[in-house]
């Protein structure tokens, strides 16, 4: 793969690129090609979960490219995330769980990462669990209102969340599979 050319063609919240690059073909000739990406840099996510009740701490928040794209409301499930912004995806997923989602985050354990719309956003999304209770709720959450955020908190028992998985009030590509991996690796002893 070789570039020959970049071209900024917006230059808004996210960077979207037009590149030109020649690439081999798998029988051998070199053809050149044209895409286009979405950059706003890479992303964490977390699922907080207590074993001993049996819940998981979610999000829901308005999200507009949903809203749409028929979604009926555009208020989304999900697990906390973020944009690493200048930091590392730990300090990233740790600032975030306290600002969504009021936790302060203990030990936590990362599980995979994962190019979530590999043929159009560069994103790279760091996907992590960890262990929470009651007590670690010591902050507010509801996100930044400064950057017009509005975040409620929900909790729900993993089962349920299980269920909106399958009828539709879960849709969230990234919570699906940390709830999914929850679900494989019996963090909960259920499947
Ligand atoms: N001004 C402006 N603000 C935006 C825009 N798009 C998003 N925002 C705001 O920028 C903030 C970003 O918050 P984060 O918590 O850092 O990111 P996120 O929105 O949760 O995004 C993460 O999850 C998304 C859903 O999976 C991912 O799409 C995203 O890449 C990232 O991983 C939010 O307040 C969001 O509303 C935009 O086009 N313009
Ligand atoms: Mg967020």
């Amino acid at each position: 793969m070789v570039v020959r050319d970049v071209e900024v063609t917006s230059d808004g919240w996210h960077v979207l690129r037009r590149t030109t690059f020649d690439y081999r073909r798998r029988d051998g000739r070199w053809v050149t090609e044209e895409r286009e990406t979405y950059d706003r840099g890479n992303g964490a996510t977390i699922l907080l979960y207590d074993a001993g009740r049996g819940t998981v701490l979610l999000t829901r928040q308005f999200r507009f490219p949903a809203y749409v794209n028929d979604h009926p409301d555009g208020m989304l499930i999900e697990t906390a995330a973020g944009l690493l912004d200048d930091d590392d995806p730990e300090t990233a997923i740790r600032r975030e769980a306290n600002e969504e989602l009021g936790v302060e985050v203990g030990a936590l354990r990362h599980v995979l990462d994962a190019y979530m719309s590999p043929g159009s956003v560069t994103e790279r999304l760091h996907f992590y669990v960890a262990p929470y209770t009651p007590a670690d709720q010591t902050g507010p959450g509801g996100g930044v209102a400064a950057e017009g955020e509005d975040i409620e908190t929900i909790e729900i028992a993993f089962a349920d969340a299980l269920a909106m998985i399958n009828d539709g009030r879960i849709v969230d590509g990234k919570s699906i599979m940390l709830l999914q991996w929850a679900a494989l690796n019996s963090l909960f002893h259920i499947r």
